[in-house]
């Protein structure tokens, strides 16, 4: 089985878990990346059960559209029922890096206005320990070298991301080299820092189910 056969299969799983829930008025938060848009293109099989989205990028809301799916603001909608989306990386207490494709910051608001979080994502993102992927940071462009230098305070190796510009603006410190033991203490500590928008580590936030697409199949885990 191939990499996108397994992000195919949860995301299939996906609407499996969230279909019988569905009420008119329903809306679901969508993620951003690769698994996403297979659940994405999966979705538009049962539209018209639900009443809309938030996407989670812009790149997710134009996928969206062209299935014919309404994409709200976040601004005018009472309440998210569910956000799907993928990750990077996942612990097991459903600690998550995010923002490989640099929307960790709408990834993160949308998942902090759901009632569920619902990840999604493919055996290769199972881990013990958060880490071994770059920690995405987003950062203000005029800020970038001073968080680079506090990034390395803290243990980090900042990567400037060239070329890439988030939805929002800002640009992507990816940060290797941490041994992520307390992703709540790291969380909370480079958010703090002066000129980042937010980071990568979902622990504040972890998300309550992770569908894993393994080589036997599709298993459901919740945090430990
Ligand atoms: O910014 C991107 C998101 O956090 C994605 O959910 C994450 O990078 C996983 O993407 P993929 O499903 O393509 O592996």
């Amino acid at each position: 089985m191939s990499q996108d056969d397994l992000k195919r299969a949860t995301a299939r799983a996906a609407i499996d878990h969230i279909a019988p829930k569905l009420e008119a008025d329903s809306i679901i938060g969508v993620g951003t990346g690769s698994t996403a848009n297979f659940f994405i293109d999966y979705l538009a099989e049962i539209k018209g059960r639900f009443d809309g989205t938030v996407a989670s990028s812009d790149a997710s809301a134009e996928r969206l559209k062209s299935h014919g799916i309404p994409v709200y603001d976040l601004n005018s909608v009472d309440g998210i029922q569910v956000y799907v989306d993928g990750a990077d990386e996942a612990n097991p207490a459903l600690e998550l890096i995010k923002g490989g494709g640099a929307a960790l910051t709408r990834e993160k608001i949308v998942a902090a206005c759901a009632d569920e979080f619902l990840c999604i994502a493919d055996e290769s993102k199972w881990v013990s320990v958060l880490g071994h992927f770059p920690l995405p940071v987003e950062v203000i462009p005029m800020a970038r070298s001073l968080v680079a230098r506090e990034l390395v305070k803290l243990g980090g190796d900042p990567i400037y991301r060239q070329g890439v510009t988030t939805d929002n603006g800002n640009v992507i410190l990816d940060v290797y080299g941490l041994q992520i033991t307390e992703p709540e203490a790291l969380e909370a500590a480079i958010n703090n820092l002066t000129g980042v928008v937010t980071n990568g580590i979902f622990a504040r936030r972890p998300a309550d189910i992770l569908l894993l697409g393994t080589a036997s199949g599709v298993k459901t885990f919740t945090a430990e």
